[in-house]
């Protein structure tokens, strides 16, 4: 097995997101009852985990899975706050959620894609780089991942440029 490249030489600086902090003591995910959120939580860019979330356009009418959902769901269930914070109106009253970065639904792939950016260019360095979709089944890991989509899969500018090509 190869091993990984040495840090990269010259006047490449390596990631703030991977830099380390280990005396952190606030978690990635914030929650608070107002909204807004109570800090703002890319204080930023210097820890090694990093939170995004991304909210997806509801399912219309006519789209597969839209009589599976339940009639509840079927509008927006949490409005996005700010770039880094959304909110959820629960029976309890309306709770505000501030993460690292906060993709409303209008947002692209492209506009994911620039977030991670700076992370895709480390790992080609040979930076060890972790990218992880987590969610709901039918939540958009494998669209947002670049895997499915219609015109996702094709486009190199996005999450598609790393492809394993055979020597
Ligand atoms: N941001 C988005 N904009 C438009 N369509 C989306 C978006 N995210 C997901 N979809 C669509 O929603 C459907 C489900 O998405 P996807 O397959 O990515 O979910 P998933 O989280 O990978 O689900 P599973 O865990 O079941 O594999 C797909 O038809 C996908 O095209």
């Amino acid at each position: 097995m190869a091993s990984p490249p040495g840090s990269p030489a010259g006047a490449i600086q390596r990631p703030m997101s991977a830099m380390i902090r280990p005396n952190r003591s606030s978690s990635r995910m914030s929650m608070s009852s107002k909204q807004g959120g109570s800090r703002a939580s890319d204080e930023d860019s210097k820890t090694a985990v990093k939170v995004a979330v991304r909210v997806r356009p509801p399912l219309k009418p006519g789209d597969p899975g839209f009589d599976l959902v339940p009639q509840r769901f079927r509008g927006a269930t949490c409005q996005v706050t700010s770039d880094s914070s959304l909110a959820v109106d629960a029976s309890g009253g309306r709770k505000v959620f501030v993460f690292d970065r906060v993709f409303g639904e209008d947002i692209e792939q492209e506009g994911v894609f620039e977030y991670v950016c700076e992370s895709v260019n480390s790992f080609v360095q040979g930076y060890n780089v972790s990218i992880l979709a987590y969610g709901q089944s039918g939540a958009g890991k494998s669209y947002t991942m670049g895997t499915t989509g219609p015109r996702e899969q094709g486009d190199s500018k996005i999450m598609g440029m790393l492809r394993w090509k055979k020597p």
